[in-house]
Formats: C-alpha cells, sequence, structure tokens
C-alpha cells in the first residue's frame, strides 16, 4: 500500500470526455512514477446541464458553462482535484478559486465532413440537409453553400452517426480532434481545411483546471503542460472575450505560431450567413492576449451593434 493520496479527476460522462479523462490519467502517470499504483488516480463522472439536455440548441439554453458549472463546483467543494475539459467548452472568464494551468499538445484543430451521399460540402446537392448544431459551421455551411438546408443536431457523435445512417440528414459535421480520441476516424469521409470552414475557438484543446490554491496538483500537472499550444488558445480565447456578448453570434478563429510570431485569423457571421466577417492579424508570441483582444474589436468595430443585435435575434 502506498501512503500517496489520491487524486480524482472529474469529468463529463460522454465517451469523449471519459477519453480525454483517460488520457490525462495516463500521462500523469507516464510523467510521475509514484502516480503510477493501483487506484491511486481515480475518475469521477459528473453529469452536467448540458448532458441533460439534449434536444435544443445548446444557444437556446444558455450558451457557455453548460457543460462546466457541475464539475466547477465539484472542484471548489473538494469532491474532485482536476477535471478535464474540452476547452472549446469552456467559458472565456474562470470562477473565482479555479485556474487552468494546463493545455495538452493540441489534437488537429479542423472539422471533418461525414456523409454517405458525397465526398465534401461542395459535393452535395441542391437541398441536401446538414445537421450541426454548432451556430460556427452553420452560418458557414450557409455562407459557402446557400443551396443547402441546414439544422439542428445535437447528441454525442454515436447519436449523430445514427441519424445520418436513419437519414434524418445527409451530411453532418464533427471536429476531427474528437474521432481521433475516439479512434473512430474511420467515419470519417473527408477534413476540411481550415480556409473553407474556419474552427471554433480552442478547437482539439484540452484543458486541465485545478483549484487556485492547489499546489499540490500544479506541480504534477507542470510537465503535461504544452506551453505553444496554451500560447495559441490564449489568442483565440482573448478574440472570443471580446465578441461573446451574446453566445448566440457564430464566432470561429485560429492561431498559428509562425517562428516568434502569432498569426490570428477571427470570423463572425450573421446565423443565417448572409454577412461574414473575417480578419487576419500578427502579433508576438509573448503577448497572445493582446494579439486577441486587438483582433476580436477590430472585428466587433467592423460589425456594429446592428449586427451583433441581429444575430442575437435570429
Ligand atoms: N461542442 C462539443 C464538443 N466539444 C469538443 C468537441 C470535439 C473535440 C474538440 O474540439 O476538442 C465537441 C464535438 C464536436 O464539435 O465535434
Amino acid at each position: 500500500m502506498s501512503d500517496q493520496p489520491k487524486i480524482v479527476i472529474g469529468t463529463r460522462g460522454s465517451p469523449l470526455a471519459l477519453a480525454q479523462a483517460h488520457e490525462t490519467r495516463d500521462r500523469l502517470q507516464a510523467a510521475h512514477e509514484e502516480l503510477r499504483g493501483e487506484g491511486i488516480i481515480e475518475i469521477e463522472v459528473i453529469k452536467t446541464t448540458g448532458d441533460m439536455i439534449l434536444d435544443r440548441p445548446l444557444s437556446e439554453i444558455g450558451g457557455k458553462g453548460l457543460f462546466t458549472k457541475e464539475i466547477d463546483n465539484a472542484q471548489l467543494e473538494g469532491r474532485i482535484d482536476i477535471a478535464v475539459h474540452s476547452m472549446k467548452d469552456v467559458p472565456t472568464w474562470l470562477p473565482e478559486g479555479i485556474d487552468l494551468p494546463c493545455i495538452l499538445p493540441r489534437e488537429d484543430v479542423r472539422d471533418v465532413f461525414i456523409s454517405n451521399k458525397a465526398k465534401c460540402l461542395a459535393d452535395l446537392p441542391a437541398g441536401s440537409v446538414v445537421g450541426s448544431a454548432s451556430l460556427r459551421r452553420q452560418a458557414q455551411i450557409k455562407a459557402l453553400y446557400p443551396h443547402l438546408e441546414v439544422i439542428t443536431f445535437r447528441g454525442n457523435v454515436q447519436r449523430r452517426l445514427s441519424k445520418l445512417n436513419e437519414g434524418v440528414v445527409d451530411a453532418t459535421l464533427l471536429a476531427h480532434a474528437g474521432l481521433r480520441r475516439l479512434k473512430s476516424e474511420d467515419v470519417i469521409t473527408s477534413v476540411i481545411e481550415e480556409d473553407e470552414i474556419l474552427p471554433a475557438v480552442a478547437q482539439g484543446a484540452i484543458g486541465i483546471s485545478c483549484r487556485s490554491n492547489d499546489a499540490r496538483m500544479k506541480k504534477y500537472l507542470e510537465p503535461l503542460h504544452c506551453a505553444q499550444s496554451a500560447t495559441r488558445i490564449e489568442a483565440e480565447r482573448a478574440l472570443l472575450r471580446i465578441l461573446d456578448g451574446s453566445c448566440r453570434t457564430p464566432i470561429a478563429a485560429l492561431a498559428v505560431l509562425d517562428g516568434d510570431e502569432i498569426v490570428l485569423r477571427g470570423l463572425i457571421a450573421k446565423p443565417d450567413g448572409t454577412e461574414v466577417l473575417t480578419n487576419e492579424m500578427r502579433g508576438p508570441i509573448s503577448d497572445p492576449d493582446g494579439l486577441g483582444t486587438k483582433a476580436g474589436q477590430e472585428l466587433k468595430d467592423r460589425a456594429g451593434a446592428d449586427f451583433l443585435a441581429e444575430a442575437t435575434q435570429a
């Protein structure tokens, strides 16, 4: 028996969330010999509001934080020590008392196209139905392919694939990262390049949170942290923070590193895809927050209050 105190990892119960929690446990054990014993790291499943409501668009239920609030509370109350999050689903403002000291190396950021009817979005015949729950994907698809019909479509990967096979929709889009982590890449019809559909802020990134005062966990998480991934996500999240007045505005952003610079692309759209604004800015890797803030502000100024207000009502 070891006298090592346990570490409890909190996670949502979806297959993707569990895969990410297991990956985190494996990485902790690879980095720290003393965590390798049986039962030292436990995984605790927590049901969130977002997991319980499957029949409505997330934006209608109240948007951001739906997948994190119950987990944050478990963490603050000490029922779990760390929580593993898809950074895409984490609100830009963290609750008091919780830090996100660790970003794992980022997976592929792109969306993928899945269909039995065509090889890519461009090949779908007019009137085809594309199912997606994401306002970002919906707006970009409508903007590029106004002849397609886009419907709201939620549920975990397995559920979506069965709707596709039942013919409820002709095609759907998912994140490549999630499918890779689920080892379900065989369902992919084609990968969508980021210059066709710009990914969500922080797509493909996993973040690990702990209590702000938990020095022990911060020490354990240190070797798992990927500074490059964190810099990219910080720029994207700063852009989102500026534009996030409404969770109903389709927003996309992608930062890449180019030597000692960050190149940040941003996009906002009206939900019906009739207007899309994009920008691209560069800044030093030392200040991702400054770059994201500037880029977000530039989009916001260009859009004007009307654009963002209209987006809220659509
Ligand atoms: N919003 C749900 C969600 N949150 C994270 C992922 C996928 C993995 C990732 O982007 O890290 C998904 C599913 C999807 O969009 O296909």
